[in-house]
């Protein structure tokens, strides 16, 4: 069935093709209102949101199919993320997609500021010629004070830099080695940093402990004639106090791109000429949209694959190493799943996740939910993701445990899964990472499976094959591939034979009554 997406965010055409082009239905409701999205809502399974769609818990509850949730930038605090973990939805969003225009927008907000570039760029408009009003500063050699560190924080370091400005920060999570190495001067209280600073700039998230972190206190133990920027969320300056401090001349200058509540036409700075105030500006530039646009939808459609989504959040981040080792089995795992979940006929009641050779040191989690989801989506037992792997599993009764042993055999990595007494494993070929069976119920086979197969076991004696061959070409089912596995110290064979056209009931029914045969299953995949 043709998997849904509805969009809530004006994204760029180029993303919302990608995914039309890859088979889905992608439906727009921009700016929809509370009861209208959640009234659209449960037929779809992927949600692509702008930050002022609220995605609470009530809309999930109606949101039946939902598989994923996307955030084509990096805000994510318009969705209750727990709620969503709770109910197996994955969140993710595109937090590289618009960094470098949110820096370059922090950098010529500076300089505005410092240069006093929109009053006399107005002034100009109004037909007049002052220059001496608008004498300014160089960043040069003054104090660069960043709150926040991290993406966007990181790369107006950099920037700041290359003016030759000084450069002091807070942010209790990045490293000693981060700062180092962005040149940043590293305070753990704030109070240093207030004091020493010509220009501060915030890129902090919207938290409990960051929504008005600059109150009048703060504002008060900076130094006269600081200018700030706010180019993250709206939110993190108080608004009223900083308009006091604005109007009192302690502050020269504040440049401001984000707002608690948009969109954002009055506020206590409006009244300023010297508060330079942009419209959320920082991620409109067409490089930062496009980016959004294609790297939401690539990481949507890997979420509705069953693929790694690299930057869910409701999930543990993986390190890129991580990633590229385990990343590529997923699928494998998945199809693992479906086949042990096929075979036994029933959900299992236990499963053991085993990672060998390159993948030893790997973390075994994001496969073993690769493989829960592969047999219990095929026994349709209801939403299920990696982001809720575990949990779903001990709500079904199955007792999951993971392994690792650093000798893979002839192969560089294995994953093998016993599901109750159902063994199979996998390795990857090639470097289109191709999953191939390797073992089928202690049968050492190497086949990569197709669509429909049938597997064989039987006691070995010769002509079996050919009497299969005869039954299946009767029905005009054509066998693509196949592989014979032994265990001749019990006399069996097991055959994995890889078939197009239809097998029907029928025909499976012929086959088990013309040879001896111990076991016969069709997996589909
Ligand atoms: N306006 C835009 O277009 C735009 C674009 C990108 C990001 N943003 C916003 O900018 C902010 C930063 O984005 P990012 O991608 O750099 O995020 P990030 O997660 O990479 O960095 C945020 C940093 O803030 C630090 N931090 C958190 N709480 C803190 C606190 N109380 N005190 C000091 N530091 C604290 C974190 O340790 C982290 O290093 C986010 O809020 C994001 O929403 C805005
Ligand atoms: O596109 C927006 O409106 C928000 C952009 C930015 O704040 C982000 O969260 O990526």
């Amino acid at each position: 069935m043709t998997k849904k997406i509805l969009v809530t965010e004006d994204l760029v055409q180029e993303g919302i093709d990608s995914l039309t082009e890859h088979g889905y239905e992608v439906d727009m409701l921009i700016d929809p209102t509370v009861e209208e999205l959640a009234s659209a809502i449960a037929p779809y399974d992927a949600l692509i949101v702008h930050p002022n769609t609220v995605v609470d818990s009530s809309l999930l509850d109606a949101a039946e199919n939902l598989k994923i949730i996307g955030r084509a930038g990096v805000t994510v605090d318009n969705i209750d993320i727990e709620a969503a973990s709770e109910r197996g939805v994955i969140v993710c969003n595109a937090p590289n997609s618009n960094v470098i225009s949110a820096a370059e927008h922090t950098m010529a907000l500076l300089l505005a500021a410092a240069r006093h570039i929109p009053e006399a760029s107005a002034s100009m408009h109004e037909g007049q010629w002052r220059r001496a009003d608008f004498m300014g500063s160089e960043l040069f050699g003054k104090t660069l004070a960043i709150f926040g560190l991290g993406r966007v924080g990181g790369l107006v370091a950099e920037r700041a830099a290359a003016f030759g400005m000084n450069l002091i920060g807070h942010d209790p999570y990045c490293s000693p080695e981060r700062a180092l190495h962005l040149g940043v001067t590293l305070y753990d209280d704030m109070a240093p940093v207030l004091a020493q600073a010509d220009f501060i700039t915030v890129h902090l998230p919207r938290t409990v402990s960051t929504l008005g972190m600059f109150g009048a206190d703060e504002f008060a133990a900076m130094k006269d004639g600081v200018v700030l920027v706010n180019a993250a969320r709206g939110g993190i300056f108080n608004m009223d106090a900083l308009a006091d401090f604005v109007a009192a001349g302690k502050i020269a200058a504040v440049a401001v791109d984000s707002f608690e509540a948009e969109p954002c036409t009055d506020s206590p700075l409006h009244e300023f000429e010297n508060a330079i105030l942009t419209p959320h500006l920082s991620p409109m530039t067409h490089e930062a949209q496009r980016r959004a646009s294609t790297q939401i939808a690539e990481y949507v459609e890997a979420g509705l694959e069953g693929g790694m989504v690299a930057t869910a959040v409701n999930l543990s981040p993986l390190p890129p190493e991580v990633f590229d080792a385990i990343g590529p089995y997923v699928h494998a795992c998945k199809m693992m799943g479906s086949m042990a979940s096929q075979i036994l006929g029933h959900t299992p009641k236990s499963l053991k996740v085993e990672l060998a050779g390159g993948l030893a040191d790997a973390d075994p989690a994001p496969l073993l939910a690769a493989v829960l989801d592969g047999g219990l989506s095929y026994r349709r037992l209801g939403a299920f993701s990696a982001a809720n792997a575990e949990s779903v599993a001990s709500q079904h009764g199955i007792s999951v445990t993971t392994a690792s042993v650093r000798d893979a055999g002839e192969y560089a990595s294995s994953v093998r899964i016993v599901a109750d007494e159902v063994e199979v494993a996998a390795t990857l070929f090639g470097t289109e990472h191709t999953p191939r069976i390797i073992s089928l119920m202690g049968y050492k086979i190497d086949i990569a499976p197709a669509t429909t197969s049938l597997v064989f076991e039987y006691v070995d004696a010769p002509g079996r094959i050919g009497v299969i061959g005869t039954i299946l070409g009767d029905a005009a089912a054509n066998i693509t591939t196949m592989q014979i596995g032994t265990k001749p110290e019990e006399s069996c064979a097991l055959v994995y034979m890889n078939v197009e056209g239809d097998v029907s009931e029928a025909v499976l029914d012929r086959l088990r009554g013309a040879i001896d045969l111990r076991n016969l299953w069709k997996i589909t995949l």
